[in-house]
């Protein structure tokens, strides 16, 4: 197929379009050849895979490879919807192109080999293929020439040359990129590896023992950073992190579905995705806070009033021990006793393994007793039994008596102590009667980072290598605490804008949240080009900027298209519906946000208007219109929005501009704001 010239892009003005057609032409047989290449790549991992039980010796390897298999031909999959390959790079003959000197590399979502093993496409996390996001006219890299690729339903359709060693670059004036970028939304995030810009790349390409912390407004790619980071890391240090596992915090579960599938669509099927809560539910939440009791809770002083009444239980008094053994009785005097507890204190164990730490000294000594009267070591069932006789258990319960998470957060919302917390702030969290049973306990969300951190301070638990947080900036300090005990020995990718702080205990500066994530040190890094925004659709949301209280970068958006409507209404439903219909005519997404208690409402009027509509989280849904209470839009993307009576968003909660300024960055294309009640004083002209 031969495309008419003007579906074709290119900056070398002086080559005839015949000839770029048949560099088209060209491209087009290497993708279909790459195809090819990967299919039979995936027909012989399927092949291995159907063998692989028979070849592996033992079960555990044969599981263990089945699984590798499983995963390498599920890498393997090729999507027709998709390029295989979405730049080229030709090095030139610099000595900055070392040994890639007069190579010419493709550069796609996975690596495809020929027969004899030559790479048709490179990986886009492979070295080689940084230079695809970093060579530029300045520091060219030791290419000569970088291709770009334009594709429409998986054909190749046009590409896009920059001679960097003649000096030319496009920048963010890339047709190819302006196109990616204005696509419409339809669906779930997609990955944006094709086009990842250089501020970008940076910190997708940052080491796996760095943890850095980004700040950037509305729309500039932090999820796509974190999500490609996640990918980039996976890639570099594969074994490592899947023994160690890869984490993915976000907001809420409307947007874990909404980015859910960027990291299968880049071939990651292992990364666990959850909201903190998710995260830390040990207990069923059967009740709810008030936002000044919840704000105590997640309050950092809860970590040392928990480690204290924690603290309060070891010590009780310590009296000699005789242990009955056949027809031995062995003894530990006190003093040899309380000596043991003092030690291991002070080895600052968690409390849990301290205890057992005790348990096995008090056995040793039992041991070296047995040993010197009997002549022989002890077996291990002797061994077993010492460690649960009656005296040695007594003794355990006496100076380090056994506590569960929930019995030492129970202790503390019973009769919260004094010290620590202010007298009004230990009533807000007193609980009104002591429960019957732990089980009956009416536990309440804030109530898991309690229960959380007292589990870190009975036991330790494993780290991932590597978490990237979304929305971080709402994380309590609590729940950062809850992060920093799951990367205790790994690294974080911390995502956030301070201005889109809805939580009461919304962070007014990272640092501080970076202290509890225990990352004091990690960068922070500005993103500052916005991807989503229209240009006028970001002026009009900034205004709200002077008013929210935080110092953050401004950014530029790259999109001037777009448009913005401001309109009072006097019938908010039925102009709602008429907003929605004129949306429908154009392509892509349409999300209408409203304060949450009037989503049931403005639902039910576009099912009365015959327009099917679905909820935020429904992503299975065909519906092109979703109605979405503002409390759960944050990270969230429609090409049209519909905001449905600001002063109501401003008054459903403390920190309502904030979440207003959330809410009118949601828009790609088109942003309409619909009003009865005066819009906030900075929106009006
Ligand atoms: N380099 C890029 N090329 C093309 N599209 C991009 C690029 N970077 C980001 N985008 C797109 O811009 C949109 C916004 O990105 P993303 O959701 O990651 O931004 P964000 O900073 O997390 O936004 P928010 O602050 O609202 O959560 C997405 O549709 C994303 O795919």
């Amino acid at each position: 197929m031969t495309l008419p010239a003007d579906h074709l892009v290119n900056t070398d003005a002086t080559e005839p379009a015949s000839d770029l057609e048949t560099d088209l032409d060209g491209e087009r047989a290497h993708l279909t050849a790459s195809r090819a290449a990967l299919r039979r790549m995936r027909d012989r991992a399927e092949a291995l895979f159907s063998t692989g039980g028979n070849v592996a010796g033992d079960a555990y390897t044969a599981e263990t490879l089945g699984r590798t298999l499983a995963r390498r031909v599920a890498e393997l999959a090729d999507d027709p919807d998709t390029p295989l390959f979405f730049g080229r790079l030709d090095f030139g003959s610099s000595p900055a192109a070392e040994d890639h000197a007069g190579h010419r590399y493709h550069v796609g979502r996975r690596h495809v080999t020929d027969d004899d093993g030559e790479p048709m496409v490179l990986d886009w996390r492979a070295p080689v293929s940084r230079a695809f996001y970093r060579a530029s006219a300045r520091e060219p890299q030791g290419i000569a020439v970088r291709r770009r690729f334009g594709f429409a339903a998986g054909l190749l359709t046009s590409f896009e040359d920059e001679h960097l060693d003649r000096g030319e670059e496009l920048g963010t004036a890339s047709r190819i990129l302006t196109a990616e970028i204005e696509r419409p939304r339809v669906g779930p995030m997609r990955d944006i590896v094709a086009t990842i810009q250089p501020e970008q790349d940076e910190l997708v390409r940052a080491d796996l023992d760095v943890s850095i912390c980004v700040q950037g407004a509305p729309g500039t790619g932090k999820t796509a950073v974190g999500l490609h980071r996640a990918a980039y890391l996976l890639y570099l240090h594969r074994e490592r992190l899947r023994r160690s596992g890869v984490l993915v915090v976000g907001p809420n579960r409307a947007f874990l579905s909404y980015i859910s599938a960027v990291l299968p669509a880049l071939g990651e099927v292992e990364v666990e995705q959850a909201t903190v809560d998710d995260l830390i539910a040990a207990v069923r939440v059967r009740a709810e806070d008030s936002t000044a009791a919840a704000t105590v809770k997640h309050d950092a002083r809860m970590a040392a009033v928990l480690a204290t009444a924690l603290d309060a239980h070891i010590g009780g008094d310590v009296e000699p021990m005789t242990v009955p053994d056949g027809s031995y009785r062995w003894r530990i005097g006190a003093e040899v006793l309380r000596r043991l507890v003092d030690d291991v204190r002070a080895e600052n164990l968690p409390y849990g393994t301290a205890r057992e730490r005790i348990r096995a000294r008090v056995v040793s000594l039992l041991q070296r007793q047995s040993e010197a009267r009997r002549g022989d070591s002890p077996n291990d069932a002797w061994l077993r039994r010492m460690g649960k006789a009656k005296q040695v258990t007594d003794f355990l319960d006496q100076v380090w008596p056994a506590v569960t998470p929930e019995a030492l957060v129970a202790e503390i919302l019973i009769d919260p102590p004094a010290g620590v917390l202010t007298d009004d702030e230990r009533e807000l969290i007193r609980w009104p009667a002591a429960p019957r049973s732990l089980k009956s306990a009416k536990w309440t969300t804030a109530d898991l980072v309690l229960v959380d951190e007292a589990a870190g301070l009975i036991e330790r638990r494993p780290s991932f290598g590597h978490v990237v947080v979304d929305e971080a900036q709402d994380l309590s300090a609590m729940q950062a605490r809850a992060i920093a005990r799951r990367s205790e020995h790994g690294s974080i990718t911390l995502l956030g804008d301070l201005a889109q702080g809805t939580a009461p205990w919304a962070a007014a500066d990272w640092r501080e949240t970076l202290r509890h994530l225990g990352k004091p040190d990690a960068e922070v890094v500005p993103l500052t080009i916005g991807f989503r925004v229209p240009a006028a659709v970001v002026a009009f949301a900034n205004r709200l900027l002077p008013v929210l209280a935080v110092d953050v970068p401004a950014a530029r958006s790259l999109r001037n298209d777009g448009g913005l409507t401001i309109e009072a209404v006097t019938d908010l439903e039925a102009a709602m519906v008429d907003e929605v219909r004129a949306a429908l005519s154009y392509d892509g997404s349409v999300g209408v946000i409203a304060a949450d208690t009037a989503v049931d409402g403005l639902r039910a009027a576009l099912t009365k208007a015959g327009i099917e509509n679905a909820t935020a989280d429904d992503v299975e849904s065909e519906a092109r219109v979703t109605v979405v209470p503002a409390s759960v839009v944050k990270g969230l993307e429609y090409d049209h929005v519909v905001v449905v009576e600001p002063a109501a968003i401003v008054e459903a909660e403390p920190r309502g501009l904030h979440r207003l300024y959330v809410v009118l960055t949601r828009a790609v294309s088109r942003l309409a704001v619909l009003h009865t009640a005066p819009l906030p004083a900075v929106l009006r002209d």
